[in-house]
């Protein structure tokens, strides 16, 4: 309905307010229509246009109804007043539909019937006048509120709202299955649409489509909402990964010295741009702005990331050239290292050897004897010491040459090897002074070792062809045993160093052993050849 049609409603409205203030003027206000009256009197009094009109004709078809039942004497002077009304009433701005009823009732009027056939007739009118107005406030009433069409300003008529509501209800139709094709899975919206197709037009319409669109509105507000608290959060996420990446790329500039300034700018520059991000983020309120946002943003950070990871490759080339020259000069220094260390070894055992007679040296006694005397306080197994002494070696020197005599000693160092077995030890002590470690060797047993030795050394025969001579030599020998009394090395061989000296008191070729504090000479008959 338009506007226009709305001001022919307001007048038409007034004009029946006319009429009914007339015809209340001649209603009894006692008796069964007195109730009636006053129900219109006060429906009169109120502003409410739509409400009023409706309602006062529906009071005045009911009133009527009560006309016809009762039989009033002053009928004819109401009919008098009642035709006036009308009369003037038809002249009046009414819809064509109102304008024809109201023809026909004054021209009933005017042929004049009798009383009750022209109440009837006006009853009848009014009815209609009734039904179209009953039908009208019902399209009215599901859109207009009673506050909303108190005043003359409001311009909200039923058409009006019947042709809002079908667009309304198209609107939320045509939205609901965009949604549908965005969020294809989502219940809320398929159930809007569904909800919105499957309405009636009819009564009710206007505030079902406004519903609709309401609850619509506010889904996908909610909608919005929690994208935008996933994209804040996806941006906090990206935020938190390339602070974690920032501050794991200090730690490699604390490492990577050679591209220390480059790292530094990288760095700076992103913490830069992550702070940008965060204050745009937080100016946009659209979701297609931070779609937007995040992407330029997600771009941006690729863009350095993948500068960063070129310096970084870069850097990591490097890094592998200087790796790899310094493992080479790592591994020709310790091929280096290697050799040396051999050369020591050899040096070492150099060292301990006697370079004449290629037994032990003195150096290596030393060494042997502490390691053996160490063995025998934890076993307590015996250990003896056999000190051997060629006789006369000046005279030997001095008659065949020194030459002849570094000979001898070689040969007297070897057969001496040859007799012990591979737990002894056998050095040359010094000069022709020959040293044997016999370990878990009783001392008389080593007595017998001594026999055998002197009986081999006896059987020696040197033969100097150039001066067609045989050389032959015998050997002094002192024996002497690691005891609690005499636990120290060279206290013990001091002991067995007396005892060799006692021997070449006794006259040489003979064997002295230190037992039981006494230095025993072992009778010859004994010895072993
Ligand atoms: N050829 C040679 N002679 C050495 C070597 N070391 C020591 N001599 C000699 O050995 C001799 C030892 O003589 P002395 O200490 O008097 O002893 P000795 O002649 O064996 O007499 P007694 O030991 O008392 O039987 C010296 O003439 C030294 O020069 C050596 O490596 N080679």
């Amino acid at each position: 309905m338009s506007s226009q049609d709305l001001q022919a409603l307001k007048r038409t409205n007034t004009e029946l307010k006319r009429a009914i203030r007339h015809f209340l003027e001649a209603a009894p206000n006692s008796g069964p229509l007195a109730v009636q009256v006053n129900n219109i009197k006060e429906a009169i009094k109120s502003n409410e246009a739509m409400f009023t009109f409706a309602s006062l004709v529906e009071q005045y078809a009911k009133m009527k109804k009560n006309f016809d039942n009762v039989d009033y004497q002053n009928q004819k002077k109401d009919l008098a007043k009642f035709k006036a009304i009308v009369k003037k009433t038809g002249t009046r701005n009414l819809s064509s539909n109102q304008l024809e009823k109201v023809e026909t009732l004054l021209a009933e009027l005017n042929t004049a019937q009798p009383a009750h056939t022209v109440l009837m007739s006006a009853g009848q009118t009014i009815d209609y006048f009734a039904t179209d107005l009953s039908n009208l406030r019902e399209s009215s009433s599901v859109v207009v509120k009673a506050e909303d069409v108190a005043t003359d300003e409001t311009g909200v008529v039923a058409a009006d709202v019947h042709l809002a509501s079908k667009k309304l209800l198209k609107d939320v139709v045509v939205v609901s299955k965009q949604l549908t094709k965005t969020y294809p899975n989502d219940e809320f919206i398929s159930g809007i649409l569904r909800e919105a197709s499957s309405v009636k037009e009819g009564k009710g319409t206007f505030f079902t489509a406004i519903n609709l669109l309401e609850r619509t509105t506010t889904y996908l507000t909610l909608l919005i909402q929690q994208e935008r608290c996933a994209t804040e959060e996806m941006l906090n996420d990206i935020h938190a990964n390339l602070m974690n990446a920032i501050s794991q790329t200090c730690v490699v500039k604390k490492l990577v010295d050679s591209s220390q300034d480059s790292c530094d700018k990288v760095s700076q520059s992103m913490a830069n741009e992550l702070q940008n991000m965060e204050v745009k983020a937080k100016s946009i309120d659209t979701l297609s702005g931070m779609q937007q946002h995040i992407k330029d943003s997600v771009s941006l950070i690729a863009k350095l990331m993948n500068s960063y990871s070129d310096e970084q490759k870069q850097i990591h080339r490097t890094n592998e050239a200087t790796i790899q020259e310094l493992t080479s000069q790592i591994e020709s220094t310790s091929n280096f290292v290697d050799q040396l260390e051999k050369q020591l070894n050899v040096a070492e055992e150099t060292s301990l050897i006697d370079e004449l007679t290629t037994i032990g040296n003195r150096k290596g006694y030393v060494l042997r004897i502490n390691d053996e005397r160490k063995h025998w306080q934890i076993t307590k197994q015996p250990l003896t010491l056999m000190v051997i002494d060629v006789d006369n070696f000046k005279s030997i020197n001095d008659t065949y040459g020194h030459s002849i005599g570094d000979q001898v000693l070689k040969c007297l160092g070897q057969t001496l090897k040859k007799h012990i077995r591979n737990s002894d030890y056998v050095a040359r002590f010094g000069g022709e002074e020959f040293v044997i470690i016999l370990p878990a060797t009783e001392i008389d047993r080593a007595v017998q070792i001594g026999q055998k030795i002197q009986g081999v050394i006896n059987n020696l025969k040197f033969e100097l062809r150039k001066k067609n001579k045989v050389l032959k030599m015998t050997c002094s020998f002192g024996i002497a045993g690691f005891s609690q009394k005499c636990s120290n090395s060279t206290d013990v061989f001091n002991l067995a160093d007396k005892a060799l000296y006692k021997a070449k008191e006794n006259g040489r070729d003979c064997i002295v052993v230190a037992k039981d504090d006494k230095l025993v000479k072992v009778e010859a008959e004994k010895a072993m050849t």
